[in-house]
């Protein structure tokens, strides 16, 4: 029988418990939402074949328990990863600030030249915004990165933040672009990750 897919992309989504990585999952891979909180235990994933570039993708996308307790389980997911979505709430400021503290467990943990996206989830909830998205802009302009502000619960760039970074991995692996340059000029892809020797090829 012939393969259904042409490439199989591992993506893991990374972020503070309760920012929404779950339901990002849930609304990409089902087209669905709840508004229960069942936090995430160890480790989960789902699937959805996406058309790219006139590929079949097919995206595994794994989700990791936020919570502390779960790292040394969640972190072993790190490696196998071909793309890593790390999410803020726009609502709560310290889910943003330990971005950075996500950003250095992916220094740590994931393979060198592993594609990251930033997503600002929960931009249906203006009235109680904390973080600017000229902050995360900037946050992602440093690290060479792609931001959308996304809503599990609208669908607001939903779709389009999983087929962005797929892209991403696609033309990485030598597929052809077709537009869509809308990538900021990077200032940290072309640093060698020390552990690893290796240069990321951005
Ligand atoms: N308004 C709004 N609420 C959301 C959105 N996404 C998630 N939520 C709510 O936020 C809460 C947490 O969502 P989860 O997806 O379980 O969060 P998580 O990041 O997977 O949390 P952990 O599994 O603990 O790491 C739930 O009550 C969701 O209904 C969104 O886009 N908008």
């Amino acid at each position: 029988m012939a393969k259904a897919y042409d490439h199989l992309f591992k993506l893991l989504l990374i972020g503070d418990s309760g920012v929404g990585k779950t339901c990002l999952i849930i609304r990409f891979a089902e087209d669905n939402f709840n508004n229960t909180y069942i936090s995430t235990i160890g480790i989960d994933f789902k699937i959805r074949t996406v058309d790219i570039e006139g590929k079949k993708i097919k995206l595994q996308v794994w989700d990791t328990a936020g919570q502390e307790r779960f790292k040394t389980i969640t972190t072993a997911y790190y490696r196998g990863a071909m793309g890593i979505i790390l999410v803020y709430d726009i609502t709560d400021e310290k889910s943003f600030e330990n971005i950075q503290n996500w950003m250095k467990s992916i220094k740590e943990n994931a393979s060198a030249g592993v594609e990251r996206l930033l997503l600002g989830n929960k931009c249906d909830m203006e009235a109680k915004r904390k973080v600017q998205k000229e902050q995360a802009n900037k946050l992602a302009r440093e690290h060479g990165i792609r931001f959308f502000e996304t809503s599990a619960k609208s669908s607001m760039n939903v779709d389009e933040a999983f087929s962005s970074l797929a892209r991403d991995i696609l033309l990485k692996s030598g597929g052809r672009r077709s537009g869509n340059g809308n990538k900021p000029p990077s200032t940290d892809l072309k640093t060698c990750d020390k552990k690893n020797t290796k240069c990321s090829l951005g």
